[in-house]
């Protein structure tokens, strides 16, 4: 029984990431999946416009849906201003637990809480596990089918507040079409396309931000 790729990308980390340094882990995991195997993060050019989004946001609250090995969750709590807090859901045990490892590897922990669990169950329970009010920030990167569910979701479950801004990956590659026509019909949110490409690659993908309008 080998190694999975997720195990790999946390062992480099470990080795050549320096603890403490969110930066460090951040450009090893980007040449790992440069120079030795692809993995589904954001990576550095998406990842460039998440890191401008955030930090022009500032937010106290922030969701993300699919930590998987965690990098987008070291992007995002690496801006994060003291006493913010990003809840990250991740219903795949073995994920977690790299994850976890790889968010300790850059001291993110009093930062980032990693649930385990199906978005569907979690999210009407934010407010009573975990204290949410609503968030000023979501970044969706999980199952491209869910990210229209989960804003539904979202919605109905008042965890949206005027002004509050999501962030989806791979609008475009694998895509999210459903998603797209929602989010741009819809007179709830104001949207905007940034084209970019597939994480360490030429192909065409982009991030959609919205803002929820209240
Ligand atoms: C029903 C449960 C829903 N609720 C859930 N609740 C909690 N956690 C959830 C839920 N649904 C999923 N997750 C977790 O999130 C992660 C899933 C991430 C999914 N990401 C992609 O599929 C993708 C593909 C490509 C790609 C592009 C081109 C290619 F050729 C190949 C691949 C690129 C990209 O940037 C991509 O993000 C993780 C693996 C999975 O366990
Ligand atoms: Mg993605």
């Amino acid at each position: 029984t080998g190694s999975t790729r997720p195990q790999r990308l946390l062992r480099a980390v470990q080795k050549k990431a320096t603890q403490g340094d969110p930066q460090s882990v951040i450009a090893t995991i980007d040449h790992f999946c440069r120079h030795s195997e692809w993995a589904m993060n954001v990576g550095d050019e998406k990842g460039s416009i998440l890191d401008s989004v955030v930090t022009e946001l500032n937010p106290s609250s922030a969701l993300e849906l699919g930590t998987y090995c965690g990098y987008s969750t070291v992007r995002i709590a690496r801006l994060l201003p003291p006493g913010s807090k990003l809840i990250t859901l991740e219903f795949n045990p073995a994920y977690a637990a790299v994850a976890r490892q790889v968010i300790a590897w850059a001291g993110l922990n009093d930062k980032v809480q990693l649930v385990e669990g199906p978005s569907g169950d979690l999210i009407p329970q934010m407010k009573e596990l975990f204290g949410v009010q609503t968030f000023d920030f979501v970044f969706l990167d999980h199952w491209k089918d869910r990210y229209l569910p989960d804003t539904k979701l979202l919605e109905e479950c008042g965890l949206l507040r005027k002004g509050t801004v999501l962030l989806a990956d791979n609008v475009i590659c694998p895509g999210t079409p459903e998603y797209l026509e929602y989010i741009r019909n819809s007179s709830r949110y104001e949207s905007r396309y940034f084209k970019s490409h597939l994480e360490y690659t030429k192909v065409e993908d982009g991030l959609e931000k919205s803002v929820f309008l209240g």
